[in-house]
């Protein structure tokens, strides 16, 4: 066992009883941060820690006050930044650990280097010049030696959460899988009706038998609801059926509750892991590459995209209309239109269009029509909104049972709108088509299938091995532990100055509705590594 050394600050010296204090707090979080950090010391409230490896001090950015800050931040040579995921023994003192099972799994024993070396983390930024600081990583997800559960005492469940994505059950199935083949835990709960279900609903047993073949059913045999998230009784809930491990499976919003969850279970110092998987299929979640489900919806809207292609070269001026799904971030649509090749105008909300005048829609359209006879438009359901609100006068304040504003159907006011601009000038045939629920109403495909197998194990290794108040998330390739804050901070949008959106702008040939002067450096709401704004 490694042997862990208190230094003293050079700025703040620390008393022996502090540093007893400290050593208490914080002596059995050392050991995972690796081998190269052997010593530490305080600075103000901030965990110093050196690093022997470099022999450079390394601080780890924490309140000392109880372990309560949000975050947990080591720094390293050549500007290293690890955004560390918080761990049971960050809160509590001395627990016990036992070997992982998988070291005696058929499986996995064969496999060399199996378990995750403590030190591997994966960089959020791949692509850096030769003078670039290494930058913000994550904690790189998969088996660890040791973990912190003994699998007879995992009372897990698992809750779906938010808007319906392909490969819902699939997660479901996998976790479950991963529980009982890999670590041997044999109570699994199931919460049904999303977060309400913690306290409104019985809950259901899952094991092998009961997830056998629901991925191939579209939805979740959980149930899924919107609103109802109140901590105090979903913890209770926790705390009363004796639950150890929680899966949430949600969306932007099902994360925040993840997260508010987890604060109030480390508020009252419960051994209780909080874990979330990503499910957006409108890949409105920062951080990651993407995830389940988004590939099965692109490839579901191409039957939208194929019929409007179809009725548009149809008819005298044929035009398809299709509007898909995207509350706040086009990338469904941007993918579909990219996908199909078929698209000759590609709207979203990240990106600003007008109708009337030069450079408007209205002119694209006559172009269009006058060139090829026919054209198909993809529309993304939170496009052009503010011209919706503009023309109808009023403002849209409805929101659902989760906040979320409620959209007005742009499809069929745009489509309304050309009817009108071309009745008197040309014979028009539009067609509008709205798949809308039937591109995530539908099981996952092959290639979802496999992510959602992934992130589920990752899920129940890092819960197994003590990480708790965690995303799991494909960062560049790799999947990781995000903190849940940078989960929840922003939402991941297109960002229309960066290359993708210039590459659907020259294969549909559209125009970009943007004058110059529009046209800002991004804000970085979006657009970080991987999350498809290659
Ligand atoms: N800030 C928040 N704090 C606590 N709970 C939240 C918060 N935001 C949303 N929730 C809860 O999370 C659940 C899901 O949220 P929401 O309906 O926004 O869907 P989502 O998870 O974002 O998924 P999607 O956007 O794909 O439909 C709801 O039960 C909602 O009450
Ligand atoms: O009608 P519902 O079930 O509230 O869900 C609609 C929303 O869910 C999503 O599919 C996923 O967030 C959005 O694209 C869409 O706006
Ligand atoms: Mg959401």
């Amino acid at each position: 066992m490694d042997s862990y050394r208190f230094i003293k600050s050079s700025s703040k010296q620390s008393t022996s009883s502090e540093t007893d204090h400290h050593h208490h707090q914080f002596g059995s979080l050392i050991p995972r941060l690796g081998r190269k950090y052997r010593s530490l010391s305080f600075d103000s409230g901030l965990l110093l820690i050196v690093n022997q490896r470099f022999e450079s001090p390394t601080r780890l950015v924490m309140a000392t006050s109880a372990l309560n800050s949000d975050k947990k931040i080591v720094t390293g040579p050549a500007g290293y930044v690890l955004e560390d995921v918080p761990h049971f023994s960050d809160y509590i003192p001395n627990p016990p650990t036992y070997p992982n099972p998988l070291q005696d799994n058929a499986a996995y024993s064969v496999v060399k280097q199996y378990f995750v070396d403590e030190d591997d983390t994966v960089p959020q930024k791949i692509v850096v010049h030769p003078d670039s600081p290494r930058g913000t990583h994550f904690r790189r997800a998969g088996p660890r030696q040791r973990v912190y559960f003994d699998s007879d005492d995992v009372v897990a469940c698992i809750v779906t959460c938010g808007g319906l994505c392909p490969g819902l059950n699939t997660v479901i199935r996998e976790i479950v899988c991963g529980l009982s083949y890999m670590y041997g835990v044999k109570k699994i709960l199931g919460i049904e009706g999303g977060y309400r279900g913690f306290y409104a609903r019985n809950t259901i047993d899952l094991d092998l038998k009961t997830v056998n073949d629901i991925h191939k059913r579209g939805g979740t045999i959980l149930g899924t609801s919107r609103g109802g998230h109140d901590t105090t009784k979903i913890v209770d809930s926790i705390q009363d059926r004796g639950i150890n491990q929680v899966y949430i499976i949600g969306g932007d919003g099902s994360q925040k509750g993840a997260a508010v969850i987890f604060e109030e279970i480390r508020r009252r110092g419960l051994k209780v892991a909080v874990a979330g998987i990503p499910k957006t299929i409108d890949n409105d979640i920062p951080i990651i590459d993407r995830s389940f489900g988004f590939d099965t919806a692109v490839e579901e809207a191409q039957r939208a995209i194929n019929a409007a292609h179809v009725e548009a070269t149809s008819f005298e001026n044929g035009i398809g209309l299709v509007k898909l799904m995207g509350r706040y971030s086009g990338f469904i649509a941007m993918y579909a239109t990219l996908a199909s090749r078929d698209v000759d105008c590609c709207l979203i909300p990240e990106s600003p269009f007008f109708l009337e005048g030069k450079g408007g829609l209205f002119e694209f359209i006559g172009k269009r029509l006058k060139e090829n006879g026919h054209m198909v438009i993809v529309i993304a359901e939170g496009a052009g909104q503010d011209l919706l609100a503009e023309s109808n006068e009023q403002s849209t304040t409805l929101k659902d049972a989760s906040g979320n504003k409620l959209l007005q159907d742009v499809g069929l006011w745009i489509s309304q709108r050309i009817k009108d601009h071309f009745a008197k000038k040309m014979t028009l045939n539009l067609k509008y088509i709205d798949p809308t629920y039937m591109i995530r109403a539908v099981p996952s495909n092959a290639s979802d299938n496999v992510c959602c197998t992934l992130l589920a194990q990752s899920a129940v290794h890092g819960v197994m091995a003590g990480y708790n108040g965690f995303t799991v998330g494909l960062v560049n390739g790799r999947h990781t532990y995000i903190p849940f804050y940078r989960i929840t901070e922003k939402q991941n949008k297109v960002v229309i100055t960066d290359r993708m959106w210039a590459r659907l702008l020259s294969s549909t040939n559209q125009p970009s509705f943007m004058k110059h002067d529009d046209i800002h450096e991004p804000n970085h709401s979006g657009g970080e590594a991987g999350a498809m704004n290659w």
